[in-house]
């Protein structure tokens, strides 16, 4: 022999999938559902720049309105750090399995899978980007859904692996932007609305918490001062090329807080207070749009004549 020639490629998607195959014993991996083109399943990421501004608060009281609106909900609480959506939502069973499928707990109508529901005694989870994306996947891929019409992941704060992620497992999850008035916070929370640009994912809107604290008098003390989420949702519109609308401002009521503390989300425990008629206007927004065609990629393409 006098000479080899090696041609290097990338692979494409079908041999990629084949490899996978191979290196897992035959078995093919599970699909992720609502990753196929012809998934109906509205997917919300929501996400927040800074810790702490009520995303994932406002993450169950959407579910839970959702539910109560007649739409089928799921929620990922892919806050692997900072789990908080089984207590928020009042989960006390743990999920099933049915032979290698996971079913996950339904409360208020919702579906909930969330890794607090994995590890024992309110340990830290202590892992890093690979293990996040594994755990992400087997939510979404192993978990028993069903046929849903919205599902709901719970990020963690600001813009880390778990964003990328889900932008990976699930391209055509849109999402919605959680930020207080306050500056510094709208600053935070428009990076983390920008990197749809890079994930090429579409922005579904801004939703403004803590807007304000209604006092007796029936005036409006604003605590974390104004303008944050128009801000917010100006600048990623100029960011992103498109329009991103405010969809909703929702005050102070320390009703969201005693609801979160007792797993009865303050739509359902409190439904007339102004944050329950804030959030349930902003599902109701969101759900009027759940199962439509309209801005979806169709996988449909063009033939030449
Ligand atoms: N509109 C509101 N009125 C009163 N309290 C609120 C409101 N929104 C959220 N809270 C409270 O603020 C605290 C933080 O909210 P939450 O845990 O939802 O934030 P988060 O952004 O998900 O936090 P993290 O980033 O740490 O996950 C909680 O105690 C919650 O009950």
């Amino acid at each position: 022999m006098t000479g080899v020639d090696v041609t290097l490629d990338v692979m494409n998607d079908d041999q990629r999938a084949a490899l996978k195959t191979k290196l897992r014993g035959g078995i093919a991996e599970r699909e992720i559902p609502f990753a196929r083109p012809d998934s109906l399943t509205r997917v919300y990421a929501v996400a927040s720049g800074k810790g702490g501004v009520g995303k994932s608060s406002v993450t169950v009281n959407l579910a839970a309105a959702l539910a109560q609106q007649g739409l089928k909900v799921g929620v990922v609480d892919a806050d692997i750090y900072g789990f908080s959506v089984p207590r928020m939502l009042g989960v006390t069973t743990p999920p099933t399995q049915v032979d290698d499928m996971i079913m996950p707990p339904v409360v208020s109508d919702v579906k909930v899978i969330s890794v607090g529901m994995f590890v024992p005694d309110n340990q830290p989870v202590v892992w890093r980007g690979p293990m996040l994306h594994r755990a992400l996947q087997q939510f979404l891929a192993d978990v028993y859904w069903g046929d849903l019409d919205v599902l709901l992941l719970d990020l963690p704060p600001g813009t880390g692996d778990v964003a990328i992620s889900v932008a990976q497992l699930i391209p055509g999850a849109e999402i919605l932007v959680v930020t207080t008035p306050q500056q510094a916070a709208a600053e935070v929370a428009e990076r983390a609305g920008t990197i749809a640009t890079q994930t090429r994912q579409r922005v579904a809107g801004v939703i403004e918490n803590m807007s304000w604290l209604e006092q007796p008098d029936g005036s409006r003390l604003e605590l974390f001062g104004s303008g944050g989420g128009r801000r917010v949702a100006e600048s990623l519109s100029r960011v992103v090329g498109a329009e991103v609308p405010l969809l909703g401002q929702i005050p102070l009521d320390v009703r969201v807080r005693e609801a979160g503390d007792v797993g009865e989300p303050v739509v359902l425990s409190a439904p007339e207070s102004p944050a329950a008629v804030a959030l349930s206007g902003i599902a109701r927004g969101l759900g009027q749009r759940a199962r439509g065609l309209a801005g979806r990629k169709l996988g449909l393409t063009p033939t030449g004549r």
